[in-house]
């Protein structure tokens, strides 16, 4: 090799970017179910990664091994360089991991507001019932208040402010829940389908939050959803499970079309 490619090859792996999310040969088990088979996968930054398959093909698991919810019994899960594999979910959560959820986990009776403030907590010197009880000091209140109005303002919620998210639909809950998330200033975000149950305008709106999240501050996102139109106008890359194993990986218009895919959902649905 000459030492002009050389130095070209050295380029390109130095300007390589280091993933935000590295995960190798995860591996999950209930019983002797085998959930997660030597699943592996990487979230560049600034990317939006979705992880699609069949019911039961092994998304929200793999979300729930990165995030903490459950603790692998083989692989890595290495975030920003830092080794997380099997720590707890808190802890994941305060190096900057935030997620949704497939079934919202709102407090119902309580405002908009508050429901963001609730995701402040982790910036705060108290807990959850700290964040929502607000006995901070003046200056960290302002604090407090000027981030979650900033992400109000973001995602339109500021007509909703004070109304119990427990009066709204699927999607305004949708939007709170990611609001949530964001609260939480995190440096990736997981959402664990986060069009699901919504009309078409309200899928039109999250579309739009999503994509500008991603083009005005960079964020890096793992998302888990079935709607194939979405998915393939907001992904970068797709990873295809089907039964806990990997099927394939890459960009959305190019992978959904592989007849191992298509198999995938046929013999899956
Ligand atoms: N806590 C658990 N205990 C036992 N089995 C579980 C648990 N969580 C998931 N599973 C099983 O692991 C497999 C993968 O489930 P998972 O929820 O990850 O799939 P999914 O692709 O997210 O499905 P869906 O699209 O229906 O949400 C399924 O067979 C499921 O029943």
């Amino acid at each position: 090799m000459s030492r002009q490619t050389d130095e070209l090859l050295g380029a390109q792996v130095r300007t390589a970017p280091a993933p935000v999310l590295e995960v190798r040969n995860l591996e999950l088990s209930f019983g002797a179910l085998r959930a997660l088979d030597d699943i592996s996968a990487e979230v560049l930054p600034g990317e939006i990664l979705a992880i699609v398959g069949p019911n039961g093909a092994g998304k929200s698991s793999f979300l729930n091994s990165v995030n903490g919810f459950y603790r692998p019994s083989r692989g890595t899960v290495r975030f920003m360089g830092q080794d997380i594999t099997g720590r707890r979910a808190s802890e994941i959560a305060r190096l900057g991991i935030a997620r949704t959820f497939q079934n919202i986990q709102l407090y119902l009776g309580m405002s908009v507001l508050d429901n963001l403030l609730s995701g402040r907590h982790i910036h705060s010197s108290g807990g959850v019932l700290q964040a929502l009880l607000r006995p901070w000091g003046m200056r960290d209140e302002i604090r407090q208040r000027a981030a979650v109005e900033e992400i109000m303002d973001f995602l339109e919620l500021q007509p909703h402010r004070h109304t119990p998210v427990g009066t709204f639909g699927y999607g305004i809950r949708k939007r709170v829940d990611l609001g949530r998330a964001l609260a939480m200033e995190p440096k990736l975000l997981l959402l664990d389908e986060p069009m699901a149950g919504m009309t078409m305008d309200e899928k039109e709106d999250m579309v739009r939050f999503i994509l500008e999240l991603r083009a005005q501050r960079g964020m890096p996102i793992l998302l888990v959803e079935h709607d194939m139109q979405v998915i393939s106008e907001i992904a970068d890359r797709v990873v295809v499970l089907d039964w806990g194993r990997h099927v394939a990986t890459g960009a959305p218009a190019e992978v959904l079309r592989r007849p191992e895919v298509v198999r995938a959902y046929l013999g899956g649905e």
